[in-house]
């Protein structure tokens, strides 16, 4: 019987099975982030056990809420600062050099196909577009990983789903993941890696694959995962060129994780997405999703473009290709937080920064923020954002708020109309 790519990368990562159910895996990747991670390093001070495994496997950032809003968030910001000193960690970003933790990473080349990663952060599941297995844990797990560089996890069941057709124009990854959440629901995938196949994924760039299996956590998985191919290669060529002679050397290298023609699957699931349209949330589940003409003419207060789903330059260009030459509409206000400072400092260059202001946006430094409420754009009581993010769960974005999911063309065209709309009509305009 064939393997699936998780079943390899389990198998090639196994240190230890204590039943068949049980994988104890080696990590290859411990990240950290401010919100959860502070928890565990107190905890190992605690209990004498102040150490990491290797510090150069373990990447951190201050991302969440930075600058520091309050006391709080300053301490917990110094006790990251103060820790990656002490045990010299080398990939720790502070100010100026942070950005959102599953853009930033990415990024720097920390994630390689066939890799083992946890965080303590449920949208780890990005980094699955590099053919990893990146699933986000608790407390606990993640201390253990620290002190330890292992994680146990249940045996990998896979889910895939075969994306077939072509998108159209004004169509993206975004949508197409919301339209799989609505399918399979909120708890479709539990327990489950989805593994996306086919011919739209592989056109698909990393940003997009990274958008696509960053929301399988709101589905339930565990990971969402793309087989590693000549996209992949290129995207690490600066940080693999090392390593390969040629990037076609990477690429064959790479098909070594590709799941076998003959593995075993929990389910399959084919989606035809030539007739996809622009999808966006209603409600506060990510599997309340209509098509958006459904919604056109819901008011909105608020635009947000950002966030580890689609903050990334890609998602930018597409915003700024609707906003070019226009204004927010009356009473809308429009905050854009690139996903990183590589991002920002190329939609400078690019004078994407320039189209958001001209438009009326406020430009933010990157950060995680508004997009699980904590700062830079909270929104209040009655308030609806139209958002590029992954949650719109009850109050995700300030108490009482409404947050409705869509992509960066649907944020840009509810930001110039003021009311959800379909952006379709509003490109190369
Ligand atoms: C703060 C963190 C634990 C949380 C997560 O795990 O997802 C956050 O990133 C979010 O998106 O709500
Ligand atoms: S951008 Fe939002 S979803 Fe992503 S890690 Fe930050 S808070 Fe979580």
């Amino acid at each position: 019987m064939g393997k699936t790519i998780a079943e390899k990368i389990f198998a090639a990562h196994l240190k230890d099975q204590p039943s068949p159910e049980n994988m104890v895996l080696n990590l290859d990747v411990v990240m950290c982030h401010e919100i959860t991670t502070p928890i565990a390093i107190m905890d190992l001070v605690e209990k004498g056990m102040d150490q990491v495994f290797d510090p150069t496997k373990i990447k951190a950032v201050i991302d969440h809420v930075t600058p520091a809003k309050d006391s709080k968030t300053a301490m917990q910001g110094k006790i990251m600062r103060d820790w990656a000193k002490r045990h010299n960690i080398k990939d720790f970003f502070d100010i100026g050099e942070n950005g959102v933790c599953h853009a930033l990473f990415p990024e720097k080349g920390f994630v390689r196909p066939g890799y083992t990663v946890i965080m303590g952060d449920s949208h780890t599941c990005t980094h699955g577009a590099f053919g990893a297995f990146a699933a986000g844990v608790g407390t606990t797990d993640l201390e253990v990983g620290i002190y330890k560089g292992v994680c146990s996890f249940r045996a990998p069941k896979t889910m895939k789903i075969v994306l077939e057709g072509s998108l159209a124009q004004g169509v993206t990854a975004k949508d197409v993941i919301l339209a799989i959440i609505k399918k399979i629901t909120v708890n479709g995938a539990t327990d489950k890696i989805i593994e996306f196949v086919g011919p739209v994924v592989d056109k698909m760039t990393m940003a997009a694959r990274m958008t696509l299996c960053n929301m399988a956590v709101e589905a339930g998985g565990t990971c969402g995962i793309c087989l590693p191919d000549r996209v992949t290669a290129e995207y690490l060529w600066p940080f693999i060129q090392g390593e390969f002679a040629t990037i076609d050397d990477a690429v064959s290298e790479y098909t070594k994780w590709h799941s076998d023609p003959d593995a075993a699957y929990e389910q399959v699931i084919t989606i035809d997405v030539s007739s996809l349209t622009p999808q966006v949330t209603h409600g506060f589940k990510p599997d309340q999703v209509k098509d958006v003409t459904e919604l056109a003419g819901s008011p909105i207060d608020q635009v947000y473009i950002g966030s580890c789903t689609n903050g990334r330059i890609e998602d930018l260009r597409d915003a700024a290709s609707i906003l070019k030459g226009k204004k927010l509409a009356p009473g809308v206000r429009g905050i854009v937080t690139p996903a990183t400072p590589l991002i920002y400092s190329q939609a400078l260059e690019e004078g994407i920064i320039k189209i958001f202001m001209d438009a009326g946006f406020c430009v933010l430094n990157p950060t995680c923020g508004a997009c699980l409420g904590m700062s830079s754009g909270v929104l209040a009581e009655g308030e609806v954002c139209a958002s590029t993010t992954n949650r719109n769960f009850n109050g995700r974005m300030g108490k009482g708020g409404m947050v409705h999911l869509m992509s960066p063309f649907s944020a840009a065209a509810a930001a110039v109309a003021g009311t959800i709309v379909d952006p379709r009509p509003y490109l190369n305009k």
